[in-house]
């Protein structure tokens, strides 16, 4: 691979920092309660600072995987790269708009997988003629080709999860963050997800991957940012970060 300088940077996070505010009591006001007291209670506000910090650059053709206990930041650290949880300090820079994986507000449950592969599709930007194109590939990779005509919601949960990963990957994307989705398939589902997000990540695109999986991480990810209380512990190669969070 070639050494990073050589390489097109195309997400900058540059000392990022989150805080969340959150009510302190987490008490819920009764119909006894006074409107002023009320009020005073909702003024005890606590500061969770979430990400403390955090300093990356990611290069195109990079599949960066996201790692760290329960809390440490991980989804936190997502959110502020699409633009969805506003940084208390610090900026993140994108070459192009960032993509979450998901297409799930835009389907809905009453029609069938055919109709949604359509409707998820034009909400991916898609026009008619490239859902028709793509459509048996993507009803291959959900693997629902017996299901397509029964309305969504007969669907279980993995196969809804899988027909919206193979919805959304359909398109590509120059930079994909997938926030566990590939915790929800089943073995076959996962192999092939993971092959997708490497044929994203070769055709010229970013991918950050949120796993607690390390063997998800391994198979699909040339580097790992480790993240721990809101810190960036390691950012290096998969394995050597793997080992260093394993041993930890
Ligand atoms: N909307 C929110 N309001 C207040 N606090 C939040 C909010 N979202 C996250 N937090 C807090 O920020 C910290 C980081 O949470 P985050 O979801 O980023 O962790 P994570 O590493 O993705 O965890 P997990 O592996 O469990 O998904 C936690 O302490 C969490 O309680």
């Amino acid at each position: 691979m070639a050494a990073p300088t050589d390489r097109k940077p195309v997400v900058i996070a540059d000392d990022v920092h989150v805080e969340y505010r959150v009510l302190a009591t987490g008490k819920r006001a009764t119909a006894a309660d006074s409107a002023r007291k009320i009020l005073q209670r909702s003024r005890k506000t606590r500061t969770v600072h979430a990400l403390k910090g955090v300093s990356f650059t990611a290069y195109e053709n990079d599949s960066i995987g996201v790692i760290g206990s329960n809390g440490s930041g991980k989804s936190t650290l997502m959110r502020a790269i699409v633009g969805l949880t506003p940084t208390s300090q610090g900026s993140i820079y994108a070459a192009s708009r960032p993509s979450m994986l998901g297409v799930g507000a835009a389907l809905i449950k009453d029609l069938s997988g055919e109709r949604n592969v359509i409707l998820g599709g034009l909400a991916l930007g898609l026009t008619l003629e490239e859902i028709h194109e793509k459509y048996d590939e993507i009803v291959e990779f959900a693997g629902l080709r017996k299901f397509i005509e029964l309305p969504m919601r007969t669907y279980s949960s993995g196969m809804t999860a899988r027909l919206k990963f193979a919805i959304a990957t359909a398109r590509q994307h120059e930079i994909l963050i997938v926030d566990e989705a590939l915790a929800v398939g089943d073995k076959t589902f996962r192999d092939r997800s993971e092959a997708k997000i490497r044929e994203i990540r070769d055709n010229a695109g970013t991918v950050f991957l949120v796993s607690h999986s390390m063997r998800s991480i391994a198979d699909t990810c040339n580097r790992v940012l480790w993240i721990n209380q809101g810190d960036l512990m390691m950012d290096g190669p998969t394995d050597e970060v793997i080992a260093a969070y394993e041993a930890s």
